[in-house]
């Protein structure tokens, strides 16, 4: 399988304490990934260098075919390039519909000379109507999203995110706050989403992780410590005394 993304033996300090600690990590254009580890294992800030929020002081960060470093590029040019990150807490325009929601991020995708003219059109209430569907909100596109429960704002602001079409979904810890029906819906959504698209899920939740199925990577004290199946992993004797058997 061909990487969209390669981070290699990226290293960063703050103040002399090693957060990032020589790692390295690949995914594919269409695989989904999930990252656990202990607190303080680096997840964050992990995330926070691939958006470019963080500098690494050692590594490389190449992006999609034929590879750019994402390390040349700001925030701003990465989310362009396709990396986006959903934070653990919803932020929606909870006085808005879910449409308005939806309309807003499509019209944050234009570049800042179209926006200047920019107009909700058909197309738009199309497009608009496909993201509710492709995150289960077809039936609530006239709510207003403060009246949505926590797991479909989650949606709600997913389906943000997929308006601005991003090859890397960045997930920090979906399942938090979320009823178990809710879970299961969001493994579902996540799992069809990484069939199109590389999808990494940070996540403490190891029944949620159990339920996407997919290779999970193992971060400790800044590095990977284990990568494979849940099972694999689960097995590891590291794994077991750092993480699983507190
Ligand atoms: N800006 C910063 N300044 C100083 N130390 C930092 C900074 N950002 C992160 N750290 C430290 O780096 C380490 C890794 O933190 P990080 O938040 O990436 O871990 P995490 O795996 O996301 O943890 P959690 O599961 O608790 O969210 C921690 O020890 C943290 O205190």
């Amino acid at each position: 399988m061909r990487s969209l993304l390669e981070v290699d033996g990226i290293s960063v300090s703050f103040d002399g304490f090693r957060a990032i600690n020589n790692l390295s990590f690949n995914i594919g254009e269409a695989e989904l990934r999930a990252v656990i580890g202990p607190n303080g294992a680096g997840k964050t800030t992990f995330m926070d260098i691939v958006t470019g929020k963080t500098r690494p002081d050692e590594g490389r960060v190449l992006w999609g075919e034929p590879s750019k470093s994402l390390l040349k590029m700001n925030e701003a040019q990465i989310a362009r390039a396709g990396v986006g990150r959903k934070f653990q807490r919803p932020t929606v325009f909870e006085d808005q519909t879910v449409a308005a929601n939806l309309t807003m991020a499509l019209k944050a995708n234009r570049n800042p000379f179209a926006v200047l003219g920019w107009r909700p059109s058909r197309g738009s209430a199309v497009r608009v109507a496909e993201l509710a569907a492709e995150v289960g909100l077809a039936d609530q596109l006239d709510r207003k999203s403060g009246e949505l429960s926590h797991g479909q704002k989650q949606w709600l602001e997913i389906g943000m995110l997929l308006a601005q079409e991003p090859r890397l979904l960045l997930v920090d810890e979906p399942a938090a706050g979320m009823t178990l029906a809710e879970r299961e819906q969001t493994t579902t959504l996540l799992r069809r989403l990484a069939e199109t698209r590389a999808v990494v899920v940070v996540e403490h939740d190891m029944d949620f992780v159990r339920r996407l199925d997919c290779k999970v990577t193992v971060l400790h004290q800044g590095s990977v410590l284990a990568e494979g199946s849940l099972d694999h992993v689960t097995r590891n004797p590291d794994v077991i005394e750092v993480y699983l058997g507190r």
